[in-house]
């Protein structure tokens, strides 16, 4: 057999131009992929190329900070666009190149990484590689080939779970679905392998390694009846639906020649790239950096903010519900964790809580027996503060009451070191009033840690600054939520915080439309589900415990407790949000009636069943003058007062910016991510004007309710005629108050 000596291999290191460990597939990456192949093609003595991102990532995909200049070039779809090197010709230019590449994948291929893979000739992948082509959840499908080359490659089926989804496979999946050639083994070198494949490539015929030059597998029967089944599986277009119907479009036009299939996409592409949609998820998308945006630099080598934390140790307070979640995410961060509660019931419900979910993680795959075992040997059960001697950061998460929580934090002053970060989980709570309870000297140190339930799931986090929170502690407890896995968005003191501040005209107004208007729980519901909100208010209310809204209206004096009259009680209340809980004790899901009833035989306890009860009491407890409301008006009602307080918010500095509301709204409450959050819905889909209107209106129907007298800002915005995010662009906004002052 006449030996072949291989000619050399050119590698095109993504790392040598991009700073960024994603590698974004933007201007000077597609320059150097593009220039590569150029001289490559001059230079005789390369017979391959390898495409390598390095250690951490192939490419995360696309450089998002371009979609806007793309935006404007939307109406050149059907001829290409004014872009330099633009993805979509450097994947065909790779494609149908005259060497054999080779893509060596480690870490993440994703989006346009992922299309760039697919059109290389072969794929070789490290085992933590993960690949997918998530663009629908930044509001676009893909629009470089994603729709066309990867059902060629993985089947059209698997092809439309991944682009549907946007969830991304791992390489064990990738190797089963044919999407890469070959996984490293452990003691391999990436590199090594792809040189081989590199040189090995040069022998073999190049034209049935072109992925966009072959057939999809599946018959013209098969592909109506996948494409049938997607479709009934999606959301209507108007219900966020409009990015995964767009792909889908796409995708069904993988059996066209592959020019042909890259048209209908790229149309597809540019619609959800200038349709409303669309501008709404990646406005999302883009809140979470601002907000997670560092307000300065933590010190250097703070304890909790250390490479390996597995000695450092940190405390949570209470174990009830919230406790516990939080302990769980505090465990998982790594650290030794203090779990105390004054009751030993209590403490043992949390640390059975703990062990049982650890054990579902392993049993899901999610955790090796290795780790499940490390996290609990890093549990520490405690009743007695004592034990918190040695802590770097207290988590107070006891019931919600000031007085109990004010005695924990006298505790807490004297038993942990001076350094150590005092925290409250409160959900409305005066954060400066609990900090008065600790020395001077500690207040810098004290803050509040919101988090939403179940913590160890939900991932939005308030950071709550009080008078005294310094800069430094709010930088530690950025850096420190971004490490736990969590979206951190800074918010100043106030009831309820931000979230929960605007929850107050959201919980009085749709328990009012039943006093009111002629509504039953269900066609309130309904009518903010058809809104899409995730869970309906009153199911909401029902699953997070209707004692707690009516302790928490206790609390602020709204409502009579032991003896005392309700002191503070506002003028227009609904009063029914109590009664059902003191009189008729409906405490939710958990007591098997709330708003709903429920059934353990139906839907293991947890389908909210219309009551009988509560229709009657809807009835007896239904005001004078009582009249239907259109869906609209309810939305209007309910949700313009809810704005309105985000405006208030934003005056008073209790709110950095809008974005920030948005995403407390989208990732704590259940927002729609394609209406883009309260304020983004406000200035995109409502108009300033019109809510003004609309609140004015409604002031002059309830002189006596507070929260439908229109905000200044929003006053300010209209007379300028900007939106309340260009207001806060260009820098109008110019009052220094609340926590604008300290950032
Ligand atoms: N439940 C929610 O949805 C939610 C969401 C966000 C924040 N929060 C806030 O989190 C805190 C806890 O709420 P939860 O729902 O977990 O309540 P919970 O009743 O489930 O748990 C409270 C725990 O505190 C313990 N406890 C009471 N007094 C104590 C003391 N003196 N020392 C130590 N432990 C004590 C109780 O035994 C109980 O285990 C409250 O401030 C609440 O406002 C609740």
């Amino acid at each position: 057999m006449p030996s072949f000596t291989p000619k050399s291999v050119l590698v095109v290191d993504f790392s040598t131009v991009t700073t960024n460990p994603l590698n974004p597939l933007g201007l000077s990456l597609r320059r150097l992929i593009w220039q590569s192949l150029e001289n490559a093609e001059q230079d005789d003595a390369i017979g391959s190329i390898i495409l390598y991102g390095g250690p951490k990532n192939f490419s995360a995909g696309a450089d998002l900070t371009e979609f806007s200049s793309l935006e404007k070039h939307s109406s050149t779809a059907s001829t290409g666009f004014d872009q330099t090197f633009p993805l979509i010709e450097l994947v065909g230019k790779i494609e149908n190149f005259s060497k054999p590449i080779v893509a060596a994948i480690s870490g993440n291929a994703l989006g346009g990484g992922l299309e760039v893979a697919l059109s290389c000739h072969y794929r070789v992948s490290t085992l933590n590689s993960q690949f997918g082509l998530p663009e629908v959840h930044v509001g676009v499908i893909p629009g470089a080939g994603g729709t066309q080359r990867l059902p060629r490659v993985v089947g059209v089926a698997k092809a439309l779970e991944m682009i549907l989804t946007g969830v991304p496979i791992d390489a064990k999946d990738a190797k089963k679905h044919r999407l890469i050639d070959y996984v490293v083994l452990s003691d391999e070198s990436l590199l090594e392998v792809a040189q081989k494949y590199a040189e090995w490539a040069q022998l073999m015929p190049l034209a049935d390694r072109r992925v966009g030059q072959q057939q999809i597998r599946e018959s013209t029967q098969e592909l109506q009846t996948i494409f049938e089944f997607a479709a009934k599986k999606l959301p209507p277009a108007s219900m966020g639906g409009e990015g995964v119907r767009s792909a889908l479009e796409a995708v069904k036009a993988c059996s066209r020649p592959i020019t042909d299939g890259s048209t209908v996409e790229l149309q597809q592409f540019f619609k959800t790239l200038s349709g409303d949609q669309g501008k709404a998820r990646r406005h999302g998308f883009f809140a979470i950096r601002k907000a997670q945006k560092p307000v300065g630099s933590p010190p250097k080598n703070h304890p909790l903010l250390q490479k390996d934390v597995s000695k450092v140790k940190v405390a949570v307070v209470g174990a009830g519900l919230m406790g516990s979640g939080i302990c769980m995410v505090l465990l998982k961060a790594g650290f030794q964790v203090h779990l105390v509660d004054l009751y030993k019931a209590s403490l043992d419900k949390g640390v059975a809580f703990l062990n049982g979910t650890i054990q579902s993680y392993v049993q899901r795959g999610k955790m090796t027996e290795t780790k499940a075992q490390t996290l609990l040997d890093a549990l520490r059960p405690s009743q007695r503060l004592e034990d918190l001697s040695s802590c770097s950061l207290v988590v107070e998460a006891v019931i919600e009451d000031m007085k109990i929580k004010k005695k924990i934090f006298v505790s807490l002053d004297k038993i942990t070191p001076p350094s150590c970060i005092l925290l409250s989980n409160t959900s409305t709570l005066d954060i400066d009033e609990m900090a008065s309870s600790v020395s001077h000297s500690r207040r810098p140190l004290f803050a509040g840690w919101h988090f939403f339930s179940p913590a160890h799931v939900m991932k939005l986090v308030e950071i709550v600054l009080g008078d005294a929170t310094s800069l430094e502690t709010t930088c530690i407890m950025q850096q420190l939520t971004k490490r736990i896995g969590k979206i951190g968005v800074v918010v100043g003191n106030c009831d309820g915080f931000v979230g929960n501040r605007l929850l107050i005209p959201y919980g009085a107004e749709t328990t009012l439309l039943l006093e009111e208007g002629v509504a039953t729980v269900p066609a309130v519901d309904k009518a903010f589900l058809k809104f899409g909100i995730a869970l309906g208010p009153f199911q909401m209310a029902d699953l997070a415990g209707l004692d707690i809204g009516y302790n928490i209206r206790k609390q602020r004096g709204w409502v009579s407790s032991n003896g005392a009259p309700a002191k503070n009680k506002p003028s227009r209340y609904p009063d029914l949000a109590d009664i059902i809980v003191s009189e008729y004790k409906r405490l939710g899901q958990k007591t098997g009636k709330g708003w709903y009833d429920y059934d353990e035989s139906v839907g293991k306890g947890r389908k909210p069943l219309t009551s009988k009860e509560v229709d009657q009491l809807v009835q007896k407890y239904a005001k004078k003058g009582q009249r239907q409301f259109s869906e609209q008006e309810m939305i209007e009602r309910v949700l313009f007062p809810l704005v309105n307080e985000g405006f208030k918010c934003l005056e008073e500095g209790i709110a950095k910016q809008p974005s920030d509301i948005d995403v407390i709204y989208l990732h704590g409450y259940g927002w729609p991510v394609y209406r883009g959050g309260p304020m983004w819905w406000a200035d995109n889909e409502v108009g300033l004007m019109y809510l003004l209107k609309r609140l004015e209106d409604f002031s002059a129907q309830f002189p006596e309710t507070p929260y439908y007298v229109p905000s200044e800002l929003l006053n300010k915005c209209v007379t300028l005629g900007v939106t309340v995010e260009d207001y806060f662009n260009l820098g109008l906004f110019q009052g220094q108050v609340g926590i604008r002052s300290k950032l």
